[in-house]
C-alpha cells in the first residue's frame, strides 16, 4: 500500500479558519492537481470532521481523466474513505452518494443504529478499534480489498493519526498565498502533537504555482 497525504495550507499553516468552515486556499491550477492526483488513486480518505464541515464528494471533476480511468478498466471515480470512530457521516452526505464505492472506518464504539443508517446508504463498514478507528487494522483490511494507492486529503486530526501510526508514504501540501492566523484553527497535523519521534521528511519536490508553492516530501523511514 502507498499513503499520500495531500492538503493545502496557508503562508502560517492553517487548513481552516477557526470556524473550521471550508475555504478554498488552493488556486484553480492546484485543484487540477489534486484532480489529478485523485485520478491515480484508488480511494481517497478523509476524518468525518472533514465531512461534516465541507460535505465533500471525493470525486474526479476532469471529465477526461475519468475516462481514462475507464478505458483503464478502473471504477470512473476512485473509492472514498471516512475514518469516522461513531459513525457520525450523517445519512445525506455527498460521500454517500452513488458516484463510487464508500467505505466508512468505524470503532466498536459507533452506535448500532448510526452502522445501520450508513449500511442502507450502501456504504462498507470496516470496525476496527474499540474508542477509536485503529488505523492499522483499518488499512489492512482496506489493502485486503484491494485498495493499494490512497490518497489522504485531511483534516488534520486524522493526519496526525496517519503519521503516528506510521502510514504516511509521502505528504505533499500546497502553501497558499495569504495569512489565517487564530490559534484554535486546523493545522496540517493536529492530534495530540508529537514530543519525541518526530517523523522525519526528505524533499522530493518544489514546485511553483500561481503565488503559493507546491511541497512534496516522502517519509524517511
Ligand atoms: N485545506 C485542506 O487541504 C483541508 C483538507 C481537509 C480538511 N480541511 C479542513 O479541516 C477541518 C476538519 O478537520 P479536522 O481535523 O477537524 O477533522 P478530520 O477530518 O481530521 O476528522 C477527524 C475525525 O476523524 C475521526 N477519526 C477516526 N479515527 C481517527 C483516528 N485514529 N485519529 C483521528 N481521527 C480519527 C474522528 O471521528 C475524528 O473526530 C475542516 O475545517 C476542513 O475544512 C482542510
Ligand atoms: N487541496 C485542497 N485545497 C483547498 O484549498 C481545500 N480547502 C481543500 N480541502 C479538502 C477538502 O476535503 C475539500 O472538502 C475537498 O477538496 C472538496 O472536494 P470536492 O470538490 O467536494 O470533491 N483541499
Amino acid at each position: 500500500m502507498h499513503v499520500v497525504v495531500n492538503a493545502a495550507m496557508s503562508a502560517d499553516g492553517k487548513l481552516s479558519t477557526r470556524e473550521r468552515t471550508q475555504l478554498a486556499i488552493s488556486d484553480d491550477a492546484d485543484f487540477e492537481r489534486v484532480d489529478r492526483l485523485r485520478a491515480e488513486s484508488d480511494a481517497v480518505a478523509v476524518g468525518v470532521g472533514t465531512v461534516l464541515a465541507d460535505d465533500p464528494s471525493l470525486t474526479v471533476k476532469s471529465s477526461s481523466l475519468r475516462a481514462d480511468r475507464v478505458d483503464a478498466g478502473r471504477a470512473a471515480n476512485p473509492a472514498r474513505i471516512v475514518a469516522d470512530s461513531r459513525a457520525r457521516t450523517p445519512a445525506d452526505a455527498t460521500v454517500l452518494d452513488d458516484a463510487a464505492e464508500t467505505y466508512v472506518l468505524v470503532s466498536e464504539a459507533a452506535p448500532v443504529e448510526r452502522r445501520s443508517a450508513l449500511a442502507e446508504r450502501g456504504a462498507t463498514l470496516v470496525t476496527a478499534g474499540e474508542e477509536r478507528v485503529d488505523l492499522l487494522r483499518a488499512f489492512a483490511t482496506l489493502q485486503d480489498e484491494g485498495l493499494e494507492d490512497i490518497m489522504v486529503e485531511g483534516g488534520g486530526e486524522l493526519i496526525f493519526s496517519l503519521f503516528d501510526a506510521g502510514l504516511v508514504d509521502e505528504l505533499s501540501v500546497f502553501v497558499g498565498p495569504q495569512i489565517v492566523g487564530g490559534r484554535e484553527a486546523p493545522t496540517l497535523a493536529d492530534g495530540e502533537g508529537f514530543v519525541e519521534a518526530f517523523p522525519a521528511l526528505s524533499l522530493s519536490d518544489v514546485e511553483r504555482v500561481g503565488d503559493g508553492v507546491v511541497l512534496t516530501w516522502t517519509v524517511d523511514r
